[in-house]
């Protein structure tokens, strides 16, 4: 990786262990602009860790990484881009006996808020009270607030939407948006595929410390996004519900059949036409649908 690497976040063989506990194992990636980049795994599975990193606020063991050009080891120099970047970490812990909008007072004097009004009309909290009042949810908007108000060219966050009502997630899924028609880079983690299905380019995903996935959204789900359940009268053997366009067929129980597939149902409906089907459900596929049947249980996923 040289120093003159222009991507908004730039990773390689990136390792962080805490002693013996491996918290992520070679990470290469790298976050373009104008892309909305989605960290998908589920619990444990390195993504705070890697998002402390990136951050600063933990060394990495090996390897590399670099935000907006500077390496996240180099402290000062990270410092210096602390303007352009805008960070909403998983817990939000603010400092309970002061208001809301004390902390948008010190977060625009470190960084800038030339968004503060505007986000505040779309993310409203009770900003005269004490942080240590707010629910959940207002913490989670206030965070928001204080991520975007100085309008940064990158943009880290540790799963954003936990706690935020439907209404809420989905203006900050156009906040991404138009920060991405911007050419602004954006980057968060999920354990929910929805919304990474919804808003992201990219998606990488991590399992166990490791990505064992990297690739655009479509083409993830191009392959494997829908899941149908079909319940047969009869009890073929699973070959024989094999097609093109299939990613895996798995026997639940006898006559019953679970098909994960591209979202041309066609040739599922011309094989089913062979037998009776006396049931048949299809649906999207959800995230344990993802890591459980298309990358195997074993330790490390796939080889
Ligand atoms: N401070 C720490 N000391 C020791 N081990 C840690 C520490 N922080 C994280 N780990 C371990 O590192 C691994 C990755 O944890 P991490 O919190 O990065 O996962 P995550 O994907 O963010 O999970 P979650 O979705 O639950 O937040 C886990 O095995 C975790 O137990």
């Amino acid at each position: 990786m040289t120093g003159g690497d222009t991507h908004p976040i730039a990773v390689e063989g990136l390792t962080k262990y805490y002693g013996d506990v491996r918290g992520v194992e070679d990470l290469t990636f790298s976050v373009e602009n104008g892309e909305i980049f989605g960290f998908l795994g589920p619990n444990g599975a390195g993504k705070s860790t890697a998002i402390r990193v990136l951050l600063g606020l933990l060394g990495p063991t090996d390897g590399e990484a670099r935000v907006l050009g500077r390496n996240v080891t180099d402290r000062n120099a990270l410092r210096a881009v602390k303007r352009d970047l805008g960070y909403l970490p998983s817990d939000v812990t603010f400092y309970d006996r002061v208001t809301g909008e004390a902390i948008l007072d010190y977060f625009g004097r470190l960084r800038g808020e030339t968004r503060r009004e505007e986000l505040l009309e779309r993310f409203p909290v009770p900003l005269e009270r004490h942080v240590k009042a707010y629910s959940s949810g207002n913490r989670q908007k206030l965070a928001i607030v204080a991520a975007f108000m100085h309008d940064p060219e990158l943009a880290i966050m540790d799963e954003p939407t936990s706690g935020l009502d439907p209404l809420v997630q989905n203006e900050f899924y156009d906040l991404l948006e138009e920060r991405k028609r911007r050419g602004l880079a954006s980057f968060f983690s999920s354990h929910v595929l929805s919304e990474v299905r919804r808003v992201c380019d990219r998606v990488g995903i991590i399992r166990n410390g490791r990505l064992i996935e990297l690739d655009t959204v479509s083409n993830i789900l191009a392959e494997r996004g829908t899941v149908a359940t079909v319940r047969l009268a009869e009890e073929p053997p699973v070959e024989a519900l094999e097609f093109r366009g299939i990613a895996r067929v798995d026997r639940l129980e006898s006559g019953t059949y679970r098909l994960a597939l591209s979202r041309e149902f066609d040739a599922l409906i011309d094989r089913l036409h062979e037998y009776t089907v006396l049931d048949l459900e299809v649906r999207e596929a959800s995230i344990d649908d993802v890591f459980l049947h298309f990358y195997g249980d074993g330790e490390d996923g796939p080889s």
